[in-house]
Parts: structure tokens; C-alpha cells; sequence
């Protein structure tokens, strides 16, 4: 295996992702950043320089797990202390797990302001992936706002509330077309035919293949907001990687891709040759006003023109039916690992919108989640007291709590307590989700968990009962990083307690998060040897270190 060096700066640049001219971040001039490559088993050194003017950074590494690395996870105010600018923070950790992964900011809404990239992990040297493929290509989907991030977390956290909207455009591999249409010729749309020069930054990546091989396809999402349903006309496609982990292949039409997740599906070029294909990614589980992205599949030799045909028809964008069929396909690769059949603990989660002063806010057993100024990595293994809240959340909710209607109190309060989860335990979390403070009105949320992957045990209707706690799916559950909950559904999952760390479990929607949507597991944390200096160099525990070091 070997160690594998990354210099990178991030900082603000003009862009135009969908053709119109905007601020985004980006790394070393790049938007999206660059793409990591690596084989399972390497050790990645970021050195990462913070050229932002005047805000921090941090950089999360979707997937990574991060075992004896816990203050490399780039969770700001969670595992580490914010890059101030002009510092350079080295991010280094070995990447455990072939497997299609991405990386992007975690500190309020850099994300959404364009900071993230693809990492891929292949087989390690002599090892094989049970399928077979003769090339591949990485499709990294994203939504983009042309109201900047300032304007957006602004609006997010003010009263009278301002919602962000819908995106302007989905981006794939950083580019979409915002005033102009690939498919206006073959699709009803009033926007006018693009005239792009191929070298333009919104110019679509077209994928290059020859007749009659097979291409791994690998997809991730990095969305803000945006559900997605990616299809590719008139191919099918057999899915066989989820988050990082080998599922049993299934054959599909199109896949559902929410914000966190990532699969990677094997196609075979086995359609006329004499014409190109669409690839779209149409928006799903909210009312889409946004076009769906178009990138085109040109088969060799013809030139990358664009298809004669209309870009392929998704499932309607409320067909929740269709949604919960497709996460149901999802089973492990026979011979994966299996869950451990009883557990320790059960965490039930209820998901609610509420109010907070006047402010919007989400809520997690009626605490929307609030940060420390001081990472909690180095707070608690230091046992430095008021760092945050001693009270730790509830593990479930209030018994008679009316899952389908508004909140009847849908004041909560805010809170930065945490879960502490005992090493090696066996944790269940039942996300319940619940209707939001509009009536009739329940949302998709993928839940997103740092450190770990967990099996998904089940997804159900209505509040989650002891019923249900028996019907599990005990036998071939996939193992993921990142689940969706359905509109007044639940969500099953469990993990083995094994990373020591403190380790973000939310929302991946990035306004959700912002507005509180999210836990913390405190986990085995006294089991942490000793935290680089430059992750906890900020709040309490640099005080802390100041006076260790006689200053
Ligand atoms: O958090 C959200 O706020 C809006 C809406 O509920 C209020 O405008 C919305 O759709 C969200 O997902």
C-alpha cells in the first residue's frame, strides 16, 4: 500500500456551473476539486491550505471511517477546530474499503457554496470486485443556487424565515445549463437549444464508450437538497455498490440517488450504435423546478452530438411507491458481513419541524442540535466541563406524539448534549419521521452517519411499533453509510460501537442541517490515544493547551 500526498488551497473563484457566471469554492482552481484516487489499504495526506479570505474550513471524507483517526474526519466544531485562514491543517487516513466515495466541506454551508469532489477507492493490489467491467467513468451530482450561500444561511436562520428554494440547475461533474436546454429539440420545454463550445465550464462531460463492452458507472451525490433519479436512455443498468459496499446485483431501469449516497451500476453498450444516449438526473420527493441534468453517452465512432431522442421519462416526482421499491431491492452481496442479531441499544428518533423563538428550526426528540465553540473530540476526552451540554438527549419520544399532524406544541428547544455510546455496543436507531408544520406535509430526509457503516434493517408506514421491531430484516440487510426516511415512515438501522470518536449522525439536506437536523454519538472516546494539537487548537481545549505549555 502505499501514502499518497495532496497539496490543495481552498478558496473563492468566478465559475459559471451552469452557465451563468457565480462565485463557487474551489480547490487549486478546480470546481469541482480534484479527484482522489486510491487503492484500499493507501494511506491519503491532504495538506490543506485555507486561501478563503475571511472564513474557516474543513473538509468531511464521505465513507472514510476514519478508525484511529477520529479528529481527521473534518467535522467542524465535532472533530476538529476550524482551518483559519492562512493555516494548513493534514488531513491523513487510511482508506480501509474499495468503494465509490466523495469529500466536501462540513462547516455551514460550504457544501452548497461548491466545496467537494469525487474519491474513489479501487481493489487493492491482488484483490478483485465480484463483477466484471472493461472501463468506468464517475458521475459526482450536485444542485446549484445562484443565490450565494451567505444569502442562504442568512435566510435559513431569520425571522420571518427564508426558505432557499428549489436549485437553479443539478450538476453533473460541476456542470449544468441554466438558460438554455441540451434537449430543447426533443423535450417541451420553452428554454432554446444550447450553443456551447465544448471547452465551455458548462459544457456537458460527455462519456465516451465503444459498442458492446460493459462500463462501471459510478454515481455519488452531493446534493443540498435534491432527491434524484439518474437514468440512462434505453440501457439498463445492474446496480452492484452501495456506499461502499458490494450489493446483490439487481437488474434496474434508473436509480433513486439521495443526498450522501452512492452506487455504482454496471451497463452494457448493446443499443444502436448509430446514435448517442441521454444520461439525466431528474429531481424527485419535492416538486421539481429545476430541469433535470443532461450529460450524453456518445458511442464511438459517432461524434458526442446530441441524442435525436428525448432525454429518458423518470418515475413522477411523488411516486413514493416507486422510491420504496427501489431502496427494497437493495440486499447485501451474498457472504458480506452479517449484523449481530441482538442489540444493546435502542435509539428512537423523531424528526420534526418546529419553532424555536419564531425561528424555523428541525428537531430531534424536540432538540435541534446547536454546535460548541470547542470540538467535542477534544472537549470530552479532556473532560473539560461546559463545553457543551451535560444533559444528554432523550433516547425516544413522547408515546402519544401524533406522527401524522403538525406539531401540536411545535415549540422545541436547542441543545449541543450528546448520545454516549459504550465501545463495542450494538446500537439500533429507529428514525421516525413525522409530518412537518404545514399540514398534510412530511418530507425525505437521508440521515448520514460519520464513522461507521451500519445495516439498514427495515423501512416502514406510520410510527414504529414493537411489531415492527420484530419483523426486521435481520438476514441480507445492506450495509450503507447513508439512509433515507419516507414521508410519515420509519427507518431501521444498526451499528457495532467499534470507532472510537465523536461522530455526527443527520441530516444530509444541508439546510436541515443547518437549521439543527442532526445527533451526536460521544463514542468510547477514552479509548483515544493522543488528538494532534493542530485539531483542538481553538476554544476551550486551546486554553487548555496554552496553559500545559506554560503560556
Ligand atoms: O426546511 C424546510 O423549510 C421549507 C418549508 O417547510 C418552509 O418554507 C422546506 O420545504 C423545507 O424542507
Amino acid at each position: 500500500s502505499k501514502v499518497r500526498h495532496f497539496r490543495w488551497e481552498v478558496g473563492y473563484m468566478f465559475w459559471s456551473p451552469d452557465c451563468v457566471e457565480n462565485v463557487v469554492m474551489g480547490i487549486n482552481g478546480q470546481f469541482p476539486g480534484p479527484t482522489i484516487r486510491a487503492k484500499a489499504g493507501d494511506t491519503i495526506v491532504v495538506h490543506l491550505t485555507n486561501k478563503l479570505h475571511t472564513e474557516g474550513v474543513v473538509i468531511h471524507w464521505h465513507g472514510i471511517r476514519q478508525f484511529e483517526t477520529p479528529w481527521a474526519d473534518g467535522t467542524a466544531s465535532i472533530s476538529q477546530c476550524v482551518i483559519n485562514p492562512e493555516e494548513t491543517f493534514v488531513y491523513r487516513f487510511k482508506v480501509d474499503k474499495a468503494g465509490t466515495y466523495f469529500y466536501h466541506g462540513h462547516y455551514g454551508m460550504q457544501r452548497s457554496a461548491g466545496l467537494y469532489g469525487s474519491l474513489i477507492v479501487d481493489v487493492a493490489d491482488g484483490e478483485k470486485d465480484p463483477f466484471h467491467y472493461d472501463g468506468e467513468f464517475s458521475l459526482l451530482l450536485s444542485d446549484w443556487w445562484h443565490k450565494n450561500v451567505h444569502d442562504q444561511a442568512v435566510g435559513l436562520s431569520s425571522n420571518p424565515f427564508r426558505w432557499i428554494g428549489e436549485p437553479q440547475s443539478i450538476l453533473i461533474n460541476g456542470r449544468g445549463q441554466y438558460n438554455c436546454s441540451l434537449a430543447a429539440h426533443v423535450s417541451n420545454t420553452s428554454s432554446s437549444l444550447c450553443s456551447l463550445r465544448g471547452d465551455a465550464q458548462c459544457a456537458p462531460h460527455v462519456l465516451h464508450v465503444q459498442p458492446n463492452k460493459t462500463y462501471r458507472l459510478r454515481i455519488a451525490s452531493t446534493t443540498s437538497l435534491s432527491s434524484l433519479n439518474l437514468a440512462i436512455g434505453h440501457h439498463k443498468m445492474i446496480l452492484v455498490e452501495a456506499d461502499g459496499n458490494y450489493i446483490k446485483p439487481v437488474a434496474v431501469d434508473n436509480i433513486d440517488i439521495y443526498s450522501g449516497e452512492s452506487y455504482s451500476v454496471l451497463f452494457t453498450t448493446d443499443q444502436n450504435p448509430s446514435t448517442n444516449y441521454w444520461i439525466s438526473a431528474t429531481v424527485r420527493g419535492r416538486h421539481p423546478q429545476t430541469p433535470p441534468g443532461l450529460t450524453i453517452l456518445n458511442y464511438h465512432p459517432n461524434s458526442p452530438s446530441i441524442p435525436t431522442s428525448a432525454p429518458p421519462v423518470s418515475p413522477a416526482w411523488d411516486d413514493y411507491g416507486y422510491s420504496k421499491s427501489f431502496s427494497n431491492k437493495i440486499i447485501a452481496l451474498q457472504g458480506s458481513p452479517k449484523p449481530p442479531i441482538r442489540r444493546d441499544r435502542q435509539i428512537i428518533l423523531l424528526n420534526t419541524q418546529n419553532k424555536i423563538n419564531g425561528f424555523n428550526k428541525w428537531s430531534i426528540n424536540n432538540i435541534s442540535l446547536v454546535l460548541p465553540a470547542t470540538p467535542y473530540l477534544g472537549s470530552i476526552k479532556f473532560g473539560l466541563k461546559g463545553a457543551f451540554d451535560h444533559q444528554g438527549p432523550p433516547d425516544n419520544f413522547s408515546r402519544n406524539y401524533d406522527i401524522m399532524k403538525p406539531p401540536m406544541n411545535p415549540n422545541s428547544t436547542q441543545g449541543s448534549g450528546v448520545y454516549t455510546i459504550h465501545f463495542n455496543s450494538i446500537v439500533d436507531v429507529i428514525l421516525q419521521n413525522a409530518n412537518a408544520m404545514a399540514a398534510n406535509v412530511s418530507e425525505i430526509h437521508p440521515w448520514h452517519l460519520h464513522g461507521h457503516d451500519f445495516w439498514v434493517l427495515g423501512y416502514g408506514e406510520g410510527k414504529f411499533s414493537e411489531k415492527d421491531a420484530k419483523r426486521l430484516n435481520l438476514k441480507n440487510p445492506p450495509l450503507r453509510n447513508t439512509v433515507v426516511i419516507f414521508p410519515y415512515g420509519w427507518t431501521a438501522i444498526r451499528f457495532v460501537a467499534d470507532n472510537p470518536g465523536v461522530w455526527a449522525f443527520h441530516c444530509h439536506i444541508e439546510p436541515h442541517l443547518h437549521m439543527g437536523m442532526g445527533v451526536i454519538f460521544s463514542e468510547a472516546v477514552e479509548r483515544i490515544k493522543k488528538i494532534p494539537e493542530e485539531a483542538i487548537a481553538c476554544g476551550l481545549t486551546g486554553k487548555m493547551l496554552m496553559h500545559n505549555h506554560g503560556g
